[in-house]
């Protein structure tokens, strides 16, 4: 039994928010956003936050992704996130940037796998030209 419940603690335990949870936390006292697809209650550190108060009650209760990388925060603040991460965002409402990150994994690799053997082939064909023309050269002359 015992070894049961360490199983079972050893699990990480991700806690799923939706975006309308996270919407409702707009407020001066609880201040949520999202991340990445990760959320974060950021209430204790508005006051904190050296690009001041405002822009993060902007972007409370909302996807802030977009502005926390036109900000280009540093690792050390990107570190700190960690700090308020309180959960991940459901996947429901991560769809799309799921789907961004699935087509350009596969077209950055799909190109990848064919410049592999596409240019070294075509080298060969070059190559292969040049000698038959340099030995049917000298040959005739
Ligand atoms: C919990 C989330 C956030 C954390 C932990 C955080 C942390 C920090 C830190 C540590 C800095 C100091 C500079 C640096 O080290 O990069 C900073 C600056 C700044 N942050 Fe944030 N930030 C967060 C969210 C945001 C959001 C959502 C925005 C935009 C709406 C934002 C906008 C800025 C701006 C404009 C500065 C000033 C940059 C400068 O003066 O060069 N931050 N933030």
């Amino acid at each position: 039994m015992a070894q049961d419940g360490d199983k079972q603690s050893e699990e990480p335990q991700v806690t799923l928010y939706t975006l309308e949870d996270v919407r409702k936390r707009n407020t001066a006292k609880e201040i949520w956003l999202v991340i990445h697809d990760r959320v974060y209650d950021i209430t204790k550190f508005v006051e904190e936050h050296p690009g001041g108060e405002e822009v993060l009650f902007e972007q409370a209760g909302a996807d802030a992704t977009e502005s926390f990388e036109d900000a280009g925060h540093s690792i050390d603040a990107r570190e700190m996130l960690n700090q308020y991460y309180i959960g991940d965002l459901h996947p429901d409402d991560c769809k799309n940037q799921g789907k961004k990150d699935v087509l350009l994994t596969t077209s950055s690799s799909t190109s990848s796998s064919w410049s592999s053997w596409l240019i070294p082939a075509v080298a060969v064909v070059i190559l292969g030209f040049m000698y038959r023309f340099y030995t049917v050269d000298s040959r005739s002359s």
